[in-house]
């Protein structure tokens, strides 16, 4: 049996607008997500996401293509694996005049699992302390975190969060990101959608980039980020630093506009070997810096390509 948690097939998603015309939303769509870890679903704002998110949970119906949780096919299995799925997905609703403990507690008798969930689900997303304190007196990150809290009830094994961190501060999104992380280790599997990069690449171990409702690439971050390692560096002589590097045949990068003058980058992944060939012409480094590929800088290329219709692209396993 597949280990794909969740798995989507030309995923297709049409919506009719008010015009009469159709608007496409999400198109041949094959997400795969195995288990275990924080799997980031990432594009930008209309990209389909949420779109693709409702239409897993059954909230939304595909015009095309086929879904599968758990190896089962949804929606029509839905409700044999719901119970294993918790989702964030829009603001839940919780009573603003009650603590946020009395908020659990009444969502966890109203869906039958015992009280001492509740103390697991406020420890995990570390309410502990501010429990007692009614929901409306939360900050934005805290209401954030109760409603995870929420999806945790279930003790699931899918958790499914969509722009969890919409709206909040960098402190906010921190302790967001720490419980985001903390699930993945503790064995959940999540999928995080959210376009912040940064905060994505801290946590997720692999992603799946969409644009205009299709896949860009899907892989492990590590080989979105491709293996590729530069190196940039100081000499006193950069001209002549060029020379030789090229000389030795490593590949450097040429001057563009708003550079310094001061420095190279230099396409390698063993600086032993750069630091030794310019020792050997007497050349002397001031500075060696690493410089590699961050989410964003591979986000923003994919996405600025696929405006310019270029075609998908699958990475690593
Ligand atoms: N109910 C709807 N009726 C018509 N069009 C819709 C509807 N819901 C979504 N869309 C359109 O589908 C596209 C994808 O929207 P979706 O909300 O899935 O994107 P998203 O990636 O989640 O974006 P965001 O990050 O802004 O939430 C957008 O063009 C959006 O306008």
């Amino acid at each position: 049996m597949s280990d794909l948690v969740i798995e989507t097939t030309d995923l297709g998603k049409e919506f009719r607008t008010r015009k009469g015309g159709l608007r496409v939303a999400v198109r041949g769509l094959n997400l795969a997500v195995p288990r275990g870890g924080v799997h980031g679903f990432l594009g930008p704002n209309g990209s389909g996401k949420t779109t693709t998110i409702r239409m897993l949970l059954g909230l939304a119906r595909a015009t095309e293509g086929s879904m599968r949780l758990f190896g089962e096919p949804v929606p029509s299995m839905l409700p044999s694996v719901i119970d294993r799925v918790g989702a964030v997905v829009e603001s839940p609703k919780f009573s603003p005049n009650f603590t946020g403990r009395q908020n659990l507690s009444l969502l966890a008798r109203s869906i039958g699992v015992p009280r001492a969930r509740v103390d697991a689900a406020v420890e995990t997303v570390s309410l502990t302390g501010r429990d007692g304190d009614r929901y409306k007196s939360y900050s934005l990150g805290m209401k954030q975190r109760l409603a995870i809290a929420a999806t945790l009830l279930k003790d699931p094994e899918l958790l499914i969060l969509d722009e969890p961190t919409n709206g909040l501060d960098p402190a906010g999104i921190r302790e967001i990101r720490d419980t985001i992380r903390d699930l993945g280790e503790a064995g959940v599997t999540v999928l995080l959608s959210s376009h912040i990069l940064a905060e994505v690449q801290q946590v997720c171990s692999s992603a799946t980039i969409i644009g205009n409702g299709r896949m860009l690439a899907s892989g492990r971050v590590d080989d979105l980020l491709g293996g590729g390692t530069s190196y940039r560096l100081a000499v006193a002589d950069p001209a002549a630093a060029r020379r030789v590097l090229e000389e030795a045949s490593f590949v450097v990068a040429p001057p563009a506009a708003g550079d310094d003058g001061q420095h190279l980058v230099v396409e390698s992944d063993d600086p032993a070997a750069l630091t030794r060939t310019l020792a050997a012409a007497e050349l002397w480094l001031t500075e060696l810096t690493a410089v590699r590929p961050d989410l964003e800088t591979v986000f923003l290329e994919l996405t600025a390509a696929d405006t310019l219709g270029s075609d998908r692209r699958a990475v690593g396993a």
